[in-house]
């Protein structure tokens, strides 16, 4: 039988939600945490919960986290359902004109290297001259200022990836 909406989380054993919600971010702790808050009365509970268990991720989870995400512009690969959601997420910087590869490229490396982690936005819903301008503007911060961002934005998609599944 195949499960819809809220009942793919609800319903779903355990394994196969804690898939689910793995594949909206690669947090073992969190995902454990919101199949143990299970059944949820409306998709709306259901987000808000996940919502409000991402707020006390850990750096380490965040680092973790972060490193299941390719680079904006570099086309995601893998049959993990997680590089499905960067795939459908990223259209907006599918073929884009050279010079803005380039410069997604050029500022892709100069945050890794000013950073140490990859530049992560949420790019559901944005063009891909907004990302790129966000990319531009995000590296002059300082380091403390874009893990904030980072993990903002870490949350953001995992929220909106669940708000997908559960659609
Ligand atoms: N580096 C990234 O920002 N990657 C991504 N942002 C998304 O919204 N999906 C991704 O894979």
């Amino acid at each position: 039988m195949t499960l819809t909406g809220l009942a793919r989380l609800n319903e779903a054993d355990a394994r196969e939600a804690r898939a689910l919600l793995l594949a909206c971010a690669a947090v073992p702790r969190w995902a454990e945490q919101i199949v143990q808050g299970r059944p949820y009365a409306d998709v709306e509970t259901a987000l808000t919960a996940a919502r409000a268990a991402a707020r006390p991720w850990s750096e380490e989870e965040v680092d973790a986290a972060l490193a299941r995400h390719p680079r904006i512009g570099e086309r995601p690969q893998g049959a993990d359902a997680d590089a499905a959601h960067s795939r459908r997420e990223q259209a907006a910087v599918d073929g884009v004109d050279p010079e803005t590869a380039r410069r997604l490229r050029e500022g892709n490396a100069a945050y890794e290297e000013r950073f140490g982690h990859v530049f992560l936005i949420r790019a559901a819903g944005r063009s891909a001259a907004e990302i790129l301008a966000a990319l531009e503007e995000r590296l002059t911060h300082d380091p403390a200022t874009e893990r904030r961002i980072a993990a903002e934005q870490l949350r953001e998609i995992a929220v909106l990836r669940l708000q997908k599944e559960l659609a």
